[in-house]
């Protein structure tokens, strides 16, 4: 039987701490949040995301476009959300609608206050081993690894998926901290013989049951990031019920790598203040 890596309650406990940290600090630490569309799914993570801040003393501004914006409107919101001083993180909430340039709207954030880590310049930052903000669900998992002793040096650790989001950034700090890493995506040769040889198993896929017993090695430590709804219910990508039999330890959908994003993205936006505090004095 597995261990059950508990995201709810590492996030809770790294809230606390940091809570304590900002009410020391003398900072007012800001989040700005954009939000295009309706989306209930979004706008459930954007709520979640302003919880956290008042839970930790983040003040926080949520921004609402329209569903039919542009790439324009967008960018410029962002643009002024650049230049409002009070302002430490943007986070523009993902997926935008199809006819805004994802690509665009990423670019005009400044990149001292991309707590989510998406901007080239902090992507690039993190390619070559010195990250600055590195993206928040990737994070989280390397914070709930540390904080279970789990080993990550020397391991093979094999990432399913490569979104610019999660899978890629996941495979670059596995790959700062030492593991052997492999990336596999929708047109990966045997699937299955790749994800069995891990000993770090991490599922960025976006489908249920996706990972299946047989393709786990006994006392492997399995990440699942997936969120998925089935049969009205959250899950993950992982067969969790039959996948805990094999593995070491494992994360719970949910109560796992979705409380950890969270955590990750309120410690990035008080680093921010932090950082842009230092600048205002040198
Ligand atoms: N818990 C959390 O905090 C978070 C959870 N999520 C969840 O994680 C999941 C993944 O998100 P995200 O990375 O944005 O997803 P994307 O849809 O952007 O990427 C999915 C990846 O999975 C790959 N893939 C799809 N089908 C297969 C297959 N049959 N075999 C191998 N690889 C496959 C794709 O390959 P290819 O590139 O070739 O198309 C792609 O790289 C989703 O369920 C999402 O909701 C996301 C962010 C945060
Ligand atoms: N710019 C941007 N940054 C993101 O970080 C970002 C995004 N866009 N778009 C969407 C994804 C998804 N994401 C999640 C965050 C928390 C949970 C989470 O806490 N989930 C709870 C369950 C919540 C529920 O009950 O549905 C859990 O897993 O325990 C899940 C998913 C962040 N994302
Ligand atoms: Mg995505």
């Amino acid at each position: 039987m597995a261990t059950i890596l508990d995201g709810k309650q590492t996030s809770e406990k790294r809230l606390e701490t940091l809570r304590e940290a900002i009410a020391g600090s003398g900072l007012h630490p800001k989040l700005a949040t954009v939000i295009v569309g309706n989306d209930p799914a979004s706008q459930m993570y954007v709520r979640m995301k302003h919880k956290a801040c008042e839970k930790v003393g983040i003040a926080s501004v949520g921004v609402e476009l329209p569903a039919d914006a542009t790439t324009r409107t967008v960018v410029d919101k962002v643009r002024a959300l650049n230049r409002d001083g009070s302002v430490d993180g943007i986070l523009v909430q993902l997926p935008l609608p199809s006819q805004v340039d994802t690509g665009r709207v990423i670019n005009a954030i400044s990149p001292e206050k991309d707590v989510d880590g998406y901007h080239p310049e902090n992507m690039g930052h993190l390619f070559l081993g010195k990250p600055r903000f590195s993206s928040c669900t990737p994070t989280g998992i390397m914070t709930l690894l540390a904080e279970y002793q789990i080993p990550v040096a020397g391991a093979r650790a094999v990432v399913a998926g490569r979104s610019i989001d999660v899978g890629r950034p996941m495979a670059a700090l596995l790959l700062n901290a030492d593991a052997t890493v492999t990336i596999c995506h929708s047109k990966t040769k045997d699937l299955a013989e790749e994800l069995k040889r891990a000993d770090i198993l991490v599922s960025a896929v976006g489908k249920p049951h996706f990972i299946t017993k047989e393709m786990v090695k006994e006392g492997a430590v399995v990440i699942d990031v997936g969120i998925n709804q089935l049969e009205g219910k959250l899950v993950g990508d992982v067969d969790f019920e039959a996948v805990k039999e094999v593995a070491s330890a494992i994360t719970p959908v949910p109560g796992g790598v979705g409380p950890m994003t969270i955590a990750t993205l309120m410690e990035n936006t008080f680093r921010s203040a932090q950082e842009r505090a230092c600048d205002r004095v040198l």
